[in-house]
């Protein structure tokens, strides 16, 4: 019997994630070549640097300087997109890459964000894969999950760790006492960080990822402006210490929630239960959490990060197409996606945790209790450690069930308070 064609690949970007891939294809050719009857072979590269030791023998693939121009080379059938950015040079090879009808496998999450609804289009109506396992959760299968394994669900919510470099930051921040720009420091050389890593830290990344899965969660378009951001810059130690005494770990989220409004998506830093499965991931590892009506709640946990677990999502994109699968980018055809309404964080409703820095005297509780009262927010529990008569000493309290605007209020007027010395630090609680 005749053996089948060999899947020939080009691949854009040969640094963290690239190198991962090279490593994975040549160390389990057999491997891929058994599970789905075809070879898949690298044909082609474009990378800054023809020098560099990749741990793999290049000699035989053809080099492009420019990879929008590899991605119209005659003899390939994919194009594997790993140089990374919202436009540039990885949007004008993803678009050559489907105008020269060429499958596209991508990890990259900016991209879609911006431009994953006309990207999806754009290879439909050819009847070409765009594939992004890898740009959401890294090694975690989120977007097959959701989007193959729970077809039959309307979803209810997603929500999850969806940055590696910040939740690694907080643990090792809480686990070891280090500083804030010194675990940042070791993430980038982990190869955890994107090139600009302030997009990891201000939770750009996060909302990104979650515009994405947002998108095939609820068959929308994917809508990043929609999605209220913050990241980790404010968190302190003091914060994760206060977080663990009250029962909670500090985790950034992103979440995506069907309302009565619409579609709310939030990016931001969550106190959490220690014992929820969010509260229990650690470290470079990722979690994502989608609620569907027939199968309820369900939990994926990896590494959502590095060489390994990023090139282990590119590969099994590959293996699809090598196969012939091919699902609609989103879930639902790319002409039929519904636009989103969003549901604005104002109208959240849940639990916060409040920390200010006060002067130690008597009426400055009352003064703040008093800013509460009068925007109709009820304290849940009030903590202060020692006393210091005339100093400032950290003070904390949480909150019942309260409207996001009306804590918004709260905290302008307590923030206004001759006795409140710095702006009040906020972080929402979610009891999942
Ligand atoms: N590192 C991770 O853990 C991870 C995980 C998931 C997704 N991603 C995404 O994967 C992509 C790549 O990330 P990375 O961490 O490998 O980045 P990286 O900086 O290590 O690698 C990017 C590579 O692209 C090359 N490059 C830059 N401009 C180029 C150009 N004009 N033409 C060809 N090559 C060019 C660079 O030289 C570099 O080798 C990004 O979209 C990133 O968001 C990364
Ligand atoms: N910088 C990203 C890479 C994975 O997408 C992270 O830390 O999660
Ligand atoms: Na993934």
């Amino acid at each position: 019997m005749k053996a089948a064609a060999p899947l020939k690949v080009g691949i854009a970007g040969l640094g963290t994630v690239g190198g991962g891939v090279l490593r994975l294809l040549e160390t389990q050719a057999e491997l891929l070549e058994a599970r789905c009857g075809r070879r898949i072979i690298v044909t082609a590269v474009s990378a800054r640097d023809r020098t560099k030791d990749r741990g793999t023998d290049l000699s035989a693939v053809r080099w492009y300087d420019d990879a929008s121009v590899m991605a119209t080379d005659p003899d390939l059938d994919v194009v594997v997109e790993l140089v990374g950015g919202s436009d540039g040079i990885a949007k004008r090879t993803v678009e050559a890459a489907f105008a020269h009808g060429r499958h596209v496998v991508t990890a990259n999450k900016a991209l879609l964000a911006h431009h994953g609804a006309a990207l999806a289009l754009a290879a439909e109506e050819k009847g070409l894969t765009l594939a992004y396992e890898a740009a959401v959760a890294g090694g975690i299968p989120a977007i097959k999950g959701l989007r193959e394994g729970l077809a039959g669900n309307n979803i209810r919510e997603v929500h999850g760790i969806l940055n590696g470099t910040c939740n690694y930051i907080l643990t090792e921040m809480r686990t070891t006492g280090r500083e804030f720009a010194e675990v940042l420091a070791d993430a980038q050389k982990l190869g955890y960080a994107e090139a600009d890593p302030s997009f990891d830290i201000d939770g750009i990344d996060a909302a990104h990822k979650l515009a994405v899965l947002t998108g095939v969660a609820f068959g929308v378009t994917v809508d990043f402006a929609a999605v209220h951001v913050e990241g980790i810059r404010h968190i302190s130690s003091l914060d994760i210490e206060y977080a663990q005494e009250l029962g909670y770990r500090i985790r950034l989220l992103g979440i995506a929630r069907r309302t009565d409004q619409g579609i709310e998506q939030r990016v931001h830093p969550c106190m959490v239960p220690i014992g929820s499965p969010i509260g229990a991931t650690d470290g470079v590892f990722n979690a994502v959490v989608a609620d569907g009506d027939f199968v309820d709640k369900v939990v994926l946990v990896g590494r959502g990060a590095g060489a390994g677990p990023t090139a282990s999502a590119v590969v099994a994109d590959l293996l699809d197409i090598a196969r012939g699968r091919s699902t609609p980018t989103f879930g639902v055809p790319a002409g039929r996606l519904a636009s989103l309404v969003a549901s604005p964080i104002d109208r959240r409703k849940g639990r916060y945790y409040v920390r200010l820095m006060v002067v130690d005297r008597p009426g400055v509780i009352a003064d703040i209790a008093a800013s509460l009262r009068d925007q109709n927010v009820s304290m849940e529990a009030f903590l202060q450690r020692g006393r210091a008569p005339g100093e400032a000493v950290p003070v904390v309290l949480t909150t019942h069930d309260t409207e996001e605007a009306a804590m918004q209020r709260a905290l302008a007027l307590i923030g206004g308070l001759d006795a409140v010395l710095e702006p009040p630090r906020m972080i929402r609680i979610e009891d999942f």
